[in-house]
């Protein structure tokens, strides 16, 4: 069935202009932002408006599609075929091999006191040829806790994923954060998971990183507690993180926000250098941030909790919401290039981490094999 906002997608795909299709967690609605020209533009301090993408290397520009038009639609979804089981793990011997070493040498890193936490992640590359706008509508219908976007831009590329991870989202002077790490795969019969001392640890490093580098930064910052989240077959450990920012505050709480030891790890700057130097290639994209910045939005909301309609009052304001960029891939024509990665600490097991980035990539593998 092709749509407004679907005809418009693949139109502009056509004439190699940047836009990009998106769909919040739990909502029904498609929204497509379109931007008239290929003009590769760039954020300077996050007080721009329009939806940016930016890669994990915090020294590398935060790309921004202007918002020259938008486009709201409730699609029906294309449902996948595949069952959760379907997708096997493999035993690529030959990057296995690189994973685990790169993960031994984290935690010799790490045991010489040099880091705390580091994040390591690999590619993993396959043949499609299933279009990227085909790709995401299978995203939409299979992850509905997830944001699910295609972001195209002719001088950059195609961008998919389904991502459960917030970096940001504010509105007004008041934001909300969250610490996600720690993952495990859902077994059918656990209602709610066990989660180990390894886990616990490294998801506990995160909550703390992020409560430090807010705070002084922000008010009435409150952490909250731990919980278990689904995203598609894993389980994850999630803290949320709220307070308030000051007025024109929110460009200086992304840069220190990203990246979080979620992606990167502890501290910042030595596990970044470490990923440099021991990844085999380069993230670009992967472990950045993505999504709304500075829209306007109406908000209504009942003054009279007897609910009279003429008590009801309407305003407008901008609003943020950001995503990490997690179980994702670069789409080019007939390829696809899928990226997982997993936080190292003292007490990892490398096998288990080879097997934890097989399990992120079947997020995505289960509907590219589809
Ligand atoms: C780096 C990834 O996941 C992060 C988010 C949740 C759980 C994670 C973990 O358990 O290691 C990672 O910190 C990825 O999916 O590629």
């Amino acid at each position: 069935m092709l749509t407004s906002l679907i005809e418009k997608a693949r139109d502009h795909y056509l004439q190699q202009l940047p836009f990009v299709l998106y769909r919040k967690p739990k909502e029904a609605k498609i929204n497509g932002i379109f931007q008239s020209d290929d003009v590769l533009h760039g954020v300077t301090d996050f007080s721009e408006s329009g939806f940016v993408f930016a890669p994990f290397d915090d020294d590398d520009t935060v790309i921004l599609i202007k918002v020259d038009e938008k486009l709201e639609e409730i699609i029906q979804p294309a449902h996948i075929q595949a069952t959760l089981d379907t997708v096997e793990v493999t035993d690529d011997v030959f990057a296995k091999g690189a994973f685990v070493d790169m993960v031994e040498k984290a935690k010799d890193v790490i045991h010489s006191g040099d880091i705390e936490k580091v994040v390591v992640s690999r590619k993993k590359e396959l043949p499609v040829s299933a279009s990227a706008i085909d790709i995401f509508m299978k995203l939409v219908g299979t992850y509905e806790n997830a944001f699910c976007y295609l972001w195209h831009h002719p001088k950059i590329g195609t961008w998919l994923g389904a991502t459960p991870e917030i970096l940001i989202k504010s509105t007004g002077n008041s934001f909300t954060t969250m610490s996600l790490a720690g993952t495990q795969l859902a077994n059918g019969t656990d209602p709610v998971p066990t989660w180990g001392e390894k886990e616990l640890e490294e998801q506990q490093l995160v909550t703390d990183y992020i409560g430090r580098v807010l705070e002084g930064k922000v008010t009435k910052l409150e952490i909250g507690v731990k919980e278990s989240v689904r995203a598609g077959r894993l389980w994850h450990l999630r803290t949320k993180i709220t307070g308030n920012f000051k007025k024109g505050e929110l460009g200086s709480l992304i840069r220190s926000l990203h990246p979080t030891s979620a992606v990167c790890g502890i501290p910042k700057d030595r596990a970044k250098k470490f990923i440099m130097e021991h990844e085999s290639y380069n993230r670009l994209f992967y472990t950045g941030f993505l999504g709304e910045l500075n829209l306007t939005k109406e908000f209504s909301r009942n003054s009279n909790s007897r609910n009279q309609e003429n008590n009801a009052y309407r305003s407008v304001r901008t609003a943020t919401e950001l995503f990490v960029n997690l179980r994702c891939m670069m789409w080019e024509p007939g390829k696809a290039t899928l990226f997982v990665g997993g936080g190292i600490t003292a007490g990892s097991n490398p096998q288990k981490e080879w097997e934890e980035t097989e399990n992120k990539s079947q997020t995505l593998l289960k509907v590219l094999l589809d």
